[in-house]
C-alpha cells in the first residue's frame, strides 16, 4: 500500500546540510499496522512528512495506493490537482491533534470536506458518523478547549478519516498523552484498522505502542531503516535489536559451567511445554532467569532466559532439542563480571591447591 524507495530528504540549515533521510526503503502492506520506531532526530517525522509530500524528498519515490506521488509533484512547486486528489485517499494525526480552537468539534471534521468541495448536508452527515465511529456522538457542538487531551486526539483521527482514506498516517499520536488514554487511542486506531480495512503507517519512540498494535517495525537510525519485517519474523531473527527491545530479558549465569540461552517462541511452539519436556527428557534442572511474555495480534509470544548445568559443549543436544521445537535458541556469552573473575580466580587456587 505504501513503498518508499532510495527516499532522501537533505535540509539545507544555515549553509550547512543534514541529511534526514539517506535512501528509506519502506515496504507497508495494505491492511497492516506498521510501525516506525527510533530516536529523536533519526528522521522519523521527515519520514511521515515525505509520504504524503508535505515535504518533498530530495530524490527517491513514494507510491501510495498504486500511485506516484513524488512524480505528480514533480509537476509544479504547488501540488496539482491529481496530488491533492492522491492525498485525500491519506489521512493524517498529528502529536499535537491540530484542531482550529474557533471550531465545533464537529465543523473541525467538516473541514477538510468543505476542502473537497462536498456539499453542506453531506459534510454534515458524515460528520455526524465520524463522531459515533470514534465515540464521541455527544460532543459535535463542543469547542476543542472543552475536551480532554484523549478527547481531542479522537477528533483528529475523525477529521483524518474525514476524506474516506484509504491509508492513516500517525506522528506519534500518542505521544501527549498519558498511559490509560494510549491505550484507548491504540485501540481505537487497531478497531479502525480491522473494520475499515484501513492501512496504519505510525512513528513512535515507545516501544510499547509498537509492542500494542503493530504488525510490522522498522527500526530507524541517522535516517535509515536498520531493521524491518513483521513482528514474528523480527522474533525469529538471530540478534535482532527490535526483537530484543520489545520482548527484554535479562539474568546473567549464576556462576561458571553453565550454559545460559535465550528461548525465543512464537507461534505453535509458544503453547507447547516445551521446558517441562526439555528437563525431563534430559534430567536436568532448568532456572529461569528472566521472562518476557505477551499476546500480540491474539498470538502468545515471548522470550525467556533460561539456565543449564554445564558449558555449552555439554549442552549441544538439549540446545538442539529446543531447536527441533521450531523455537529460536540463542546462546548468551557468558560476560566476565568482576565477581565471576574473581569466583574463577578462587576456584583456580583450590584446584591448584588441590594438586
Ligand atoms: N526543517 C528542517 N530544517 C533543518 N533540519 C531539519 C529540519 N527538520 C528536521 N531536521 C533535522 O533532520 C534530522 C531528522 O529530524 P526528524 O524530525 O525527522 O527526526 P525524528 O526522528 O522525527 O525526531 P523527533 O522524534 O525528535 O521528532 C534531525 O537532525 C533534525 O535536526
Amino acid at each position: 500500500m505504501i513503498t518508499t524507495s532510495g527516499l532522501t530528504k537533505v535540509y539545507e540549515s544555515r549553509g550547512r546540510q543534514v541529511t534526514a533521510l539517506d535512501g528509506v526503503d519502506l515496504h507497508v502492506r495494505e491492511g497492516e499496522v506498521f510501525g516506525v520506531i527510533g530516536q529523536s532526530g533519526a528522521g522519523k517525522s521527515s519520514l511521515i512528512r515525505c509520504v504524503n509530500l508535505l515535504e518533498r524528498p530530495t530524490s527517491g519515490t513514494v507510491t501510495v495506493d498504486g500511485v506516484d506521488l513524488t512524480a505528480l509533484a514533480g509537476k509544479g512547486r504547488r501540488a496539482g490537482k491529481d496530488l491533492r486528489r492522491a492525498r485525500s485517499s491519506i489521512g493524517m494525526v498529528f502529536q499535537h491533534f491540530n484542531l482550529l480552537s474557533s471550531r465545533t468539534v464537529k465543523d473541525n471534521i467538516e473541514l477538510p470536506l468543505e476542502i473537497l468541495g462536498v456539499s453542506g448536508a453531506e459534510r454534515s452527515r458524515r460528520a455526524l458518523e465520524l463522531l459515533d465511529l470514534v465515540g464521541l456522538a455527544d460532543k459535535a457542538k463542543s469547542y476543542p478547549g472543552q475536551l480532554s487531551g484523549g478527547q481531542k486526539q479522537r477528533v483528529g483521527i475523525a477529521r483524518a478519516l474525514a476524506g474516506e482514506p484509504k491509508v492513516l498516517l500517525s506522528d506519534e499520536a500518542t505521544s501527549a498523552l498519558d498511559p490509560e488514554t494510549t491505550r484507548s487511542i491504540l485501540q481505537l486506531l487497531r478497531d479502525l484498522n480491522q473494520q475499515l480495512g484501513l492501512t496504519v503507517l505510525l512513528i513512535t519512540h515507545e516501544m510499547d505502542v509498537v509492542k500494542t498494535i503493530c504488525d510490522s517495525a522498522a527500526l530507524m537510525q541517522k535516517g535509515r531503516i536498520v531493521e524491518s519485517g513483521t513482528v514474528s519474523e523480527l522474533l525469529a531473527t538471530p540478534g535482532s535489536q527490535l526483537a530484543a527491545e520489545l520482548f527484554p530479558v535479562s539474568g546473567a549465569h549464576t556462576g561458571p559451567d553453565r550454559t545460559v540461552v535465550d528461548v525465543t517462541f512464537h507461534g505453535d511452539a509458544a503453547t507447547q511445554p516445551v521446558i517441562s519436556q526439555l528437563s525431563r527428557t534430559y534430567n536436568i534442572d532448568i532456572s529461569i532467569l528472566g521472562a518476557a511474555m505477551d499476546t500480540v495480534g491474539g498470538r502468545q509470544i515471548g522470550r525467556m532466559r533460561i539456565e543449564l548445568p554445564g558449558r555449552y559443549e555439554d549442552n549441544v543436544v538439549p540446545v538442539g532439542f529446543l531447536r527441533e521445537q521450531g523455537l529460536q535458541v540463542e546462546v548468551v556469552e557468558e560476560t566476565l563480571t568482576e565477581e565471576t573473575v574473581v569466583q574463577d580466580a578462587a576456584t583456580l587456587l583450590v584446584k591448584e591447591g588441590a594438586k
